[in-house]
């Protein structure tokens, strides 16, 4: 399937981004760059900083301080609608889709790109009748390089929950997104959903050649199909590097186990294995 001319994707920078909640620093003075076309995971224990991240990125929450750029625009105090205007597009941890057809909730993804107006919606006028049938197009291309052209005109209700939450991801790729932002897109999910959900994944870079940030706790899953990975801890960037290059990194490894000390790792909840050997993905699994 065709996507941005790789030329098209431009670099996204968080440079000394600050954000502080009632005294709390969620992110201090956060920096790192996503290169064209790679993926690049944000990972760290609960609590480090990749959700209020992502809503910095997408506009969402505010920098207190540092900057946030796409190429020649700064997004740093740009609304949501307007970074998703500039090619940014998110998919959200806990949204589970309901309503309608899948065709329906990818139409919704072509919003954004709609030109008629309301008025002339409303009338049917020929050119927006040809503009919604060169969207639905466009969908349904979208829904089969997400396999889901099956199920294009069923209901989302019907559908098990891996297939939903790629629909949504799907959704948002009609959005025709410069760089795709991936909030947890396999938690939840059973082995082989989040093993199709990482094909997908991987197939959205090399078919479309856009950037993809993500934010996932399965380590499985990062070390496998990230170009790049941002290592958060209590709000700091504390690595960055390959995939083998933080995993083996001290700093990572006390973080995710905790102080080090014997004993210690019970108490530091939601602490996994870097490694990308035993990650927290069972846990989904049984929260469903
Ligand atoms: N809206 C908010 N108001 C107050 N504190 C917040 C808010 N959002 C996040 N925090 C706090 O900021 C810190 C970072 O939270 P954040 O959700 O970004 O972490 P996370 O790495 O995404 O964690 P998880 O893996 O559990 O989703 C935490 O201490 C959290 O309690």
């Amino acid at each position: 399937m065709s996507g941005a001319a790789a030329s098209d994707v431009p670099e996204l920078t968080l440079r000394a981004v600050t954000v502080r909640f009632a005294g709390l620093l969620a992110l201090d003075a956060v920096g790192f760059t996503v290169a064209p076309g790679t993926i690049h995971a944000v990972i760290g224990p609960n609590g480090a900083g990749k959700s209020t991240c992502f809503n910095v990125l997408s506009g969402v929450y505010r920098a207190e301080r540092g900057s946030v750029r796409l190429g020649a625009h700064d997004l740093t105090r740009l609304p949501p609608h307007r970074i998703a205007g500039l090619g940014l597009a998110r998919t959200f941890q806990n949204i589970v889709l309901t309503r309608g057809t899948v065709a329906d909730n990818l139409m919704l993804g072509r919003h954004v790109l709609t030109r008629s107006g309301f008025a002339a919606t409303a009338l049917r006028l020929p050119r927006v009748v040809r503009e919604q049938r060169r969207h639905r197009e466009r969908a349904r291309e979208i829904a089969e390089f997400m396999h889901l052209g099956a199920v294009f005109d069923t209901p989302v209700a019907l559908l098990p929950y891996g297939m939903r939450k790629r629909v949504e991801m799907a959704r948002a790729l009609c959005m025709e997104p410069r760089v795709l932002l991936l909030d947890e897109p396999v938690a939840g999910m059973n082995a082989e959903e989040r093993a199709r959900t990482s094909d997908a994944i991987a197939s959205i870079r090399a078919s479309l050649g856009i950037s993809i940030v993500l934010v996932e706790h399965d380590m499985g899953l990062v070390m496998r199909i990230a170009d790049a990975v941002t290592v958060l801890d209590f709000g700091r960037r504390i690595a960055s590097g390959t995939p083998a290059e933080v995993r083996r990194d001290p700093a990572v490894i006390r973080a995710y186990l905790g102080t080090g000390d014997e004993g210690d790792e019970g108490e530091a909840g939601g602490r996994h294995d870097p490694s990308g050997h035993g990650d927290r993905s069972e846990s989904h699994e049984e929260s469903r």
